[in-house]
């Protein structure tokens, strides 16, 4: 039975389906410190946030069983991802779950500080009947710049168009092609600056876009301006933006999000009557609790199942047409991989990767994390396809990955090698239609062998006899052979002997066959 700990709040309805899963357990619980998460975490297999507990690389360091941390909304800022990462742990998002929730949001914002409608109501509320001080501004011909035109920016984007504004837009990834799509002038943040009537910023917190908009963008802002962050607190200065009301150049502003959350009572923003605030509020609506819990739940799931996933935020994005073409050889990369780190000795130096066939035009990487994952898997502790590469990092071992022209006689191969201190191994695999995975060299010698079970592998010198006397000796101590396969390059010379076995062999049986003539190694190996 898995364990899952829901914090924050998250929707009940969204995450029905967990509670509907006759294998896990579900447990809420809101506003724990990290001390209080610390003392528990070890009982769960997945916890489930928003952004308000903060997941620290202490908390993930007392649980062994932790497999994946949700974060049911857009911003992992709250994630330590390298600790997540380090420790195998997989973290997912539900980035689109909340976009037209947060882009709503800034629309409201926009019209609010259009109109100051916070203000008017304060004051209509307070008795007073003030019809001269709250002259707004149409948003019908404004300029509105929207910086960082993602999932959320490009849905204000189309929004404003739709009131009649004329909108321009930066973001790195953002081409022409899309920008005209969907009608939006690409422009720097500099041209923003200088013509927006309204600029609006939902680009992510990074170090680049930190303080994007600061004092020397405020000073080339046109006079009037009016300023919304729905996105990230940090991206506008807010110390700039304080002092650029006061010098007249912004007229208003509408923040949900600050550098530091909650915000601080005394907090600058507070008494400004100019700005308007909410608290953190973008993706709260029902329907976005909903959808994204939704979406977290059934990743959580998969992760628990051992199913695959998408949305995992450690791991780079796989496309749909990637996966579809590499899955089915994902088994395969694993069982090579702990093949070779079964038969291989010494500390591992160097691997190399070699794709052929079919896969050329693939990128192969996320393939790679499954081979190295399986070289390690019986020599480090808690290794999985996420934090596999870290670990070859870590311990300074050198992964090349080469791709070659269609093998000779296979439509596939993937070939690896690795290089120890003492020795090199080369292990070769296939994917064979209607006949699944197959091991198909070790290392000169050519092999057909099901990576499966238990495998005897036994190097020896080509003499006759020496399979009828491994036989025997296997048969005598009850170890039925289920398949067995001999290599050789050349008559008389060294070979090998690979046999799939019924049950593993006792370490008994390992030392006599060690001690029969002719035979030079005997691994026995379990995939
Ligand atoms: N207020 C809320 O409750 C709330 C809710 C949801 C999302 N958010 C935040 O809104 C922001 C946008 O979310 P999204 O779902 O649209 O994300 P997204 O990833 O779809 O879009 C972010 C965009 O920012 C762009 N970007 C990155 N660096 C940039 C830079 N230096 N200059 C310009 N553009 C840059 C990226 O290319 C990307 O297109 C995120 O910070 C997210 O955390 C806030
Ligand atoms: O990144 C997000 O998805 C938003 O900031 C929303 O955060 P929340 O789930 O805590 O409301």
């Amino acid at each position: 039975m898995f364990k899952v700990l829901v914090m924050d709040g998250i929707s009940d309805m969204g995450i029905q389906m967990l509670y509907d899963a006759d294998d896990v357990a579900v447990e809420k619980k809101n506003g724990l410190s990290e001390d209080e998460l610390v003392a528990i975490i070890g009982e769960y297999d997945a916890l489930l946030v928003r952004s308000q507990t903060k997941v620290t690389d202490r908390i993930m360091s007392a649980s062994s069983k932790l497999k994946v941390v949700g974060r049911a909304g857009v911003g992992v800022d709250n994630i330590d991802l390298e600790a997540a990462t380090k420790r195998g742990i997989v973290v997912i998002n539900a980035p689109d779950g909340n976009t037209i929730a947060t882009c709503e949001l800034t629309f409201a914002m926009m019209m609010a500080v259009a109109r100051s409608i916070p203000q008017a109501y304060k004051k209509t509320v307070s008795g007073e009947w003030d019809r001269k001080t709250f002259v707004g501004v149409e948003l019908r011909n404004k300029v509105l710049g929207v910086v960082g035109m993602g999932r959320i920016g490009s849905e204000v984007a189309k929004r404003a168009k739709v009131f009649g504004m004329d909108v321009i837009g930066y973001d790195p990834f953002l081409t022409e092609d899309r920008a005209e799509k969907i009608g939006v002038k690409l422009g720097s943040v500099e041209d923003i600056c200088r013509n927006a009537d309204f600029i609006t910023v939902h680009t992510p917190l990074t170090n680049e876009t930190r303080h994007m908009i600061a004092r020397p963008q405020f000073e080339i802002m046109r006079k009037g301006v009016r300023i919304i962050n729905c996105a990230r607190g940090g991206i506008i200065d807010e110390k700039a933006l304080v002092e650029a009301i006061a010098e007249g150049i912004v007229a208003g502003a509408a923040f949900d999000v600050y550098e530091q959350e909650p915000p601080t009572s005394d907090h600058p923003f507070l008494n400004n009557p100019k700005i308007i605030v909410t608290p953190h509020l973008g993706a709260s609506t029902i329907e976005a609790q909903e959808n994204v819990a939704i979406d977290v739940s059934e990743e959580v799931l998969h992760i628990l199942r051992d199913e695959p996933f998408k949305n995992a935020v450690n791991i780079p994005p796989v496309p749909a047409s990637v996966m579809h073409k590499l899955q089915p050889y994902f088994n395969l990369g694993d069982k090579i991989g702990l093949f070779l780190g079964q038969i291989v000795d010494g500390a591992v130096q160097e691997i190399v990767i070699n794709f052929s066939g079919e896969l050329m035009d693939v990128d192969i990487s996320p393939l790679t994390r499954y081979i190295v994952k399986g070289i390690f898997t019986n020599k480090l502790e808690g290794v999985n396809i996420i934090n596999a590469m870290h670990f070859a990092k870590t311990r300074g071992i050198n992964i090349t990955v080469q791709k070659s022209s269609a093998s000779k006689s296979f439509t596939n191969l993937v070939s690896v090698t690795v290089k120890t201190q003492k020795e090199e191994k080369t292990v070769a695999g296939t994917l064979l239609t209607g006949y699944g995975e197959r091991i198909v060299q070790l290392d000169q010698y050519p092999v057909d062998i099901p990576p499966e079970g238990n495998l005897l592998l036994i190097s020896h010198n080509d003499k006759p006899g020496i399979v009828g006397k491994v036989g025997t000796l296997l048969g005598t101590n009850d170890v039925n052979i289920a398949t067995m396969q001999v290599g050789r390059k050349v008559i008389g010379g060294s070979a090998v002997m690979i046999l799939t076995t019924d049950k593993p062999a006792s370490q008994d049986v390992m030392e006599q066959l060690a001690k029969l003539p002719d035979l030079t190694n005997v691994k026995q190996l379990t995939i």
